[in-house]
């Protein structure tokens, strides 16, 4: 791939004396929106933390905007929303985004855009520990969003939102894709796999396949994402017995 935002070549992480990602190799193609995918405990965040540049590594090399990952230049180039909210609680939305748009030295004015573009807009003068679940988890991905960073890694971004607030994320998500931010977005709901370009199949922290939606569906002889990631690892047993 010649136009590839991250480059991941050969990745190694032990986590609590183990090996968690066993030597991973994928690229992320600049301006769309690649699906990490896999079981629960199959290594997706890891991985996401060494691209972000926050997880210490066993081995690999991973290349992020042409820059080692973790390298300052990168610092206001990605987005990064992690699995557990870090929004302070006794601020309101408004408030708190204030004042990472400070830190984050991104303009005052993405403050009011961030927070529409996830829906809060009603909950903007709203403590933040007083928000709901789903209310939070969207708090935190309009962090993620200030500066307009090229790079989004959105860990798990619809856990707990309901359809409807999962489609209209996934319709921003495709908006900020078609103005050339790239995306890399985890989940373990293979409904979201439709919504990618891209897709990158993890199982016990390996890759098992990278395809776009319509590849998979045709290798596998599967409509459904869910049944092909199934056969999927029914073909990689079946080839290791
Ligand atoms: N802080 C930690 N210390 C030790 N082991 C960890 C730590 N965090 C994660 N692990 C282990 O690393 C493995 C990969 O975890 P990771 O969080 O990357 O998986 P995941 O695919 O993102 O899971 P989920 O979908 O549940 O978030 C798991 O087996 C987990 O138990």
């Amino acid at each position: 791939m010649t136009n590839s935002a991250v480059s991941v070549d050969g990745l190694r992480v032990r986590r609590g004396g183990r090996e968690v990602v066993r030597g991973v190799s994928f690229e992320v193609a600049a301006g769309a929106v690649t699906g990490l995918l896999g079981p629960s405990g199959c290594g997706k965040t890891t991985v996401l933390r060494s691209i972000v540049g926050v997880q210490v590594v066993a081995g690999g090399r991973v290349q992020v905007l042409g820059h080692p990952a973790g390298s300052p230049p990168l610092r206001r180039k990605i987005g990064y929303a992690t699995q557990n909210p870090a929004v302070y609680a006794d601020l309101t939305v408004t408030e708190a985004l204030r004042y990472f748009a400070a830190v984050l030295r991104a303009p005052a004015s993405d403050v009011d855009k961030v927070i529409d573009a996830v829906g809060l807009g009603p909950e903007a003068h709203s403590l933040v520990g007083n928000l709901s679940g789903g209310q939070h988890t969207r708090a935190n991905l309009a962090v993620a969003l200030l500066g307009t960073p090229e790079l989004l890694v959105l860990d798990e971004p619809t856990v707990g939102l309901d359809p409807v607030l999962r489609d209209s994320l996934w319709e921003l998500f495709r908006s900020l894709a078609a103005t050339g931010t790239t995306l890399l977005v985890s989940s373990h709901v293979m409904d979201e796999a439709a919504r990618c370009d891209r897709l990158l199949l993890m199982r016990d922290g390996l890759l098992l396949a990278v395809d776009t939606p319509a590849g998979l569906r045709e290798r596998t002889g599967s409509a459904d994402l869910e049944q092909a990631f199934l056969r999927l690892i029914r073909e990689q047993e079946a080839a290791r017995s």
